[in-house]
């Protein structure tokens, strides 16, 4: 009996040792692999903080944007939002016309003008006209008033080298539709500046763009050097740009900058959208590189000048 005891307290024991052995592997492994995962944690956390910071790198050396006039996903309607800036002295230089040289200078930007349907139209004609040719560099331009369509490193006379052709492409309503458009932005911004409607021109040039991130093959293709459009085209008093396509959905990149003494300030093109602004040196601006997709636009110009209004495209 006495034997036995001893036996079974030496297998106790024994047993308690091995259990003892095993907790203390089982321990020592749950910490090895607790350190493993704090390790794996670590990684990642300092992969993350390295990826945020050259993104953050990266967006600041193309876009040094400090402020948004107006986002994509906005809607401004149906009044157009208004910037007044002061006027430069740019203006001094030319003849004055009254009710509509520059008294108050600024920029607007309206959804409220041209609908999505009818920018979407205008799309379509740009297509089908810049389908015709188009440039080898990112940038090509379509003037429906003189005919110039990029071709190449070059541009060609739509109505010259297309002729009756050119029924095939465009309709009557797709000219009835610009002139309606280009109409209603003359009206917008006489309303805004609070200029005589009659006394404000359509001039040149007005021409359809189409930008996408192919690399410039001629100076044509620079578009995103920043400029002043009253010392770029002379004529010009306002610039307004219609945009036929959608920031972030339709291409990145693109977005339209003014360069202010304060900062930089984006408008951020959107399907119907119409942006203008006065055309002196107050407004400088550019517009940043498409990065990805194709951006539509018609840059529609007005000045004060009887002597360089053009008149309105027709389909011959
Ligand atoms: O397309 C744009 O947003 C601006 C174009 C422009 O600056 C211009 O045509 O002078
Ligand atoms: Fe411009």
């Amino acid at each position: 009996m006495a034997q036995l005891r001893t036996r079974n307290t030496k297998g106790k024991n024994a047993t308690e040792m091995a259990k003892k052995i095993k907790r203390g592997n089982a321990l020592r492994q749950g910490s090895a692999w607790r350190g493993h995962r704090v390790l794996i944690a670590s990684l990642l956390v300092a992969v993350s903080v390295c990826g945020v910071a050259v993104w953050l790198y990266v967006t600041s050396l193309e876009s040094d944007i400090t402020e948004t006039l107006v986002s994509q996903r906005e809607l401004v309607s149906p009044l157009p939002r208004l910037y007044t800036v002061q006027c430069s002295e740019d203006y001094e230089n030319y003849q004055r016309y009254p009710g509509c040289t520059p008294q108050s200078c600024g920029r607007a930007v309206t959804d409220g003008v041209v609908t999505r349907e009818e920018a979407e139209s205008l799309r379509r004609l740009a297509e089908r006209g810049l389908a015709l040719a188009g440039s080898e560099g990112g940038a090509s331009i379509l003037d429906l008033h003189s005919g110039a369509l990029s071709m190449g490193k070059q541009f060609v006379n739509i109505y010259r080298y297309f002729g009756e052709q050119l029924q095939d492409v465009f309709t009557q309503e797709d000219f009835q539709l610009y002139r309606d458009v280009r109409g209603r932005i003359q009206a917008v911004i006489a309303e805004t500046f609070d200029l005589d409607p009659n006394l404000i021109y359509l001039t040149k040039p007005t021409f359809f763009s189409r930008i996408n991130g192919t690399i410039a093959k001629t100076q044509h293709d620079e578009y995103w050097h920043p400029h002043i459009d009253k010392v770029t085209y002379g004529s010009f008093d306002y610039t307004s740009l219609l945009y036929l396509s959608d920031y972030g959905s339709d291409f990145s990149g693109g977005r339209f900058i003014f360069m202010d003494p304060t900062g930089n300030r984006t408008v951020e093109p959107r399907t119907g959208r119409v942006s203008f602004f006065s055309s002196g040196s107050e407004n400088l601006h550019r517009v940043e590189k498409v990065t990805w997709g194709t951006r539509y636009a018609i840059t529609v110009s007005f000045t004060c000048d009887p002597a360089h209004a053009i008149a309105d495209p027709a389909l011959p």
